[in-house]
């Protein structure tokens, strides 16, 4: 991508579990700014990667650098200092089923800030909590009162809890309707924006890719196969990229992008 400043830089990543190789010689580099979907079919090692440039997979062979730093064989304080400058939205939401929604959100915050008074960590996780496009009143509710498009927006306001430079979200509209999984399209874009955020984004949904992703990255065969706009990864002719945009749901999403765009 022309003037691309690197957020993450992934280069020769191999990831194994025993006889399984699930990635070797995978390269990526995300910009700043952009919103890029990660797409592949199920088992590709989508989740292995995120996991990977996260730290929380260490990759067998590669680098990986976040945020202009190395993240592999870093010490504990080191990765905890740039593990602040992203936020995370697990495929589930991830959030713990004891505390309220509020609470959820001021983990984070009381693990970076643990001097901060009760009443300023309310007032954080309530801007947070409208942010992430939840009413107030979502705040003091337990995960198990939430809908399922309620709880994606938990996660998320959880995620943007420390003011990230970086937001990785793992199939984040899976499991919603139609409409929630378009209006939380729209969140992240307005999000996007607003925050000056770079969007890491592994999803199914090709609606969103559609609707929101810059650049589209496709895991196959063990690395990443194709980067690119969806017009530029049409232009390829490897057959799961094919099937894949131009199978019966790839036209329906590109034919909604088209309405949306004349709407
Ligand atoms: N901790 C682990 N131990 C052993 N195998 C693992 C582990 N984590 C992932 N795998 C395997 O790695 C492969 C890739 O898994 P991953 O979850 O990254 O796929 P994915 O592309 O995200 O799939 P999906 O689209 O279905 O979510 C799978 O075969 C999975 O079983």
């Amino acid at each position: 991508m022309k003037g691309c400043q690197p957020v993450i830089a992934v280069k020769g990543l191999a990831n194994r579990f025993g006889e399984a190789v699930i990635h070797e010689d995978l390269d990526l580099t995300v910009c700043r700014g952009e919103i890029l979907g990660v797409v592949g079919g199920s088992g590709t090692g989508k989740s292995v990667l995120m996991r990977s440039i996260i730290g929380l997979q260490t990759p067998a062979a590669g680098e990986i650098e976040v945020l202009g730093e190395n993240m592999i064989g870093r010490e504990e304080d080191e990765a905890k200092n740039i593990r602040r400058r992203w936020g995370i939205l697990f495929q589930n939401g991830a959030l713990f089923s004891t505390l309220t929604v509020a609470e959820n959100v001021e983990v984070p915050i009381r693990e970076y800030f643990p001097y901060l008074k009760p009443p300023l960590l309310d007032e954080i996780a309530s801007y947070k909590i409208a942010m992430g496009g939840l009413p107030a009143d979502a705040g003091p509710k337990y995960p198990a009162e939430l809908s399922g498009g309620m709880i994606k927006r938990a996660g998320l306001a959880r995620a943007l809890a420390l003011d990230p430079e970086l937001l990785f979200l793992d199939e984040p509209t899976a499991g919603l309707d139609p409409i929630s999984a378009a209006a939380f399209d729209e969140l992240i874009v307005s999000l996007q924006k607003r925050l000056d955020l770079t969007v890491f984004l592994i999803t199914h949904d090709l609606d969103t890719l559609y609707a929101i992703c810059d650049r589209v990255a496709v895991i196959a065969d063990r690395k990443v196969i194709a980067v690119g706009t969806i017009p530029e990864l049409l232009a390829l002719d490897h057959p799961w990229i094919q099937e894949y945009f131009n199978g019966p749901r790839g036209r329906a999403a590109a034919d909604t992008a088209k309405e949306h765009a004349q709407a």
